[in-house]
């Protein structure tokens, strides 16, 4: 995905002030920086999340796949499947696991036949980690697992409708360290299969998971590049205060 010059307005105030950037096929890109300075308004772009808040404007151009997502032959169901979203605290809806994960590819007819449903549910399960935990409890209610099996069935919900891009903002803040490290993990495999955008507060996070860094301040895109160079030799000042510390 390519965005340039984006800009979004909440009214009068101009909460993101031109970011242009490169999200990379088979990377992890962490958007980071301190709070309110425009992270998760930026991700939110990428799926046109930002349409269902009123009063939220965006311009500028952002592509998937040389595709404009803001035209008018882009439906935004469809560029939200294939741009999925995964979220700070987990949000499965109440209904049971397998139906969580059969709910996308059902309403995007990606199944023929009940055999090919249940297919997908599993290969999306398998490849969120949480198959093994699950399996013989596919028909119980996706809220009764715990806040980190939550999470990897909101993403195995996302990985159901095959997307190109997966999102995710700040996905671990809600977990306990040892849900944190699964997710982590899970994130190492899903690399070079989908694109990963992922907000995260925490630094340490950002350098174990992602392969490319944007640096966020006050609604500015202030440096990006490889993560390595990000955390060890940032081009700018404001980036190399906020690594070690600073502010935020
Ligand atoms: N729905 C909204 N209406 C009005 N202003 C908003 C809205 N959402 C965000 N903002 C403002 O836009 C700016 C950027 O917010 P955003 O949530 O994108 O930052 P962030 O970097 O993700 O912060 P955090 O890490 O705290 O989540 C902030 O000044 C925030 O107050």
């Amino acid at each position: 995905m390519r965005a340039e010059d984006v800009r979004v307005f909440y009214g009068e105030k101009e909460a993101l002030k031109g970011v242009s950037i490169e999200v990379h096929d088979d990377k992890v890109t962490a958007f980071i920086g301190p709070s309110g300075c425009g992270k998760s308004t930026f991700l939110r772009c990428l799926n046109r999340m930002n349409d269902t808040i009123a009063g939220a404007r965006v311009t500028g151009t952002i592509t998937l796949d040389g595709e404009d997502i803001s035209s008018p032959d882009m439906d935004v169901v469809q560029l939200r499947a294939r741009v999925g979203m995964v979220f700070q605290k987990p949000n499965p809806f109440p209904k049971s696991i397998f139906e969580n994960v059969a709910y996308g590819p059902r309403i995007h007819g990606l199944a023929d036949s009940k055999d090919e449903l249940e297919a997908i549910v599993e290969k999306s399960l398998r490849r969120a980690g949480l198959w093994d935990e699950v399996k013989d409890r596919l028909a119980e209610s996706g809220t009764a697992l715990s806040g980190g099996q939550q999470q990897r069935l909101c993403i195995a919900r996302a990985i159901a409708v095959d997307p190109e891009v997966i999102l995710m903002d700040e996905p671990c803040s809600a977990l306990d360290p040892i849900a944190t490290a699964k997710i982590e993990e899970l994130i190492h495999e899903l690399r070079g299969r989908y694109a990963i955008a992922i907000v995260t507060h925490n630094m340490q996070q950002a350098a174990r998971v992602s392969q490319r860094t944007a640096f966020f301040h006050l609604g500015e895109l202030i440096e990006y590049g490889k993560t390595k160079e990000i955390f060890t030799n940032p081009r700018e000042q404001r980036t190399q205060d906020y690594i070690t510390g600073r502010y935020g």
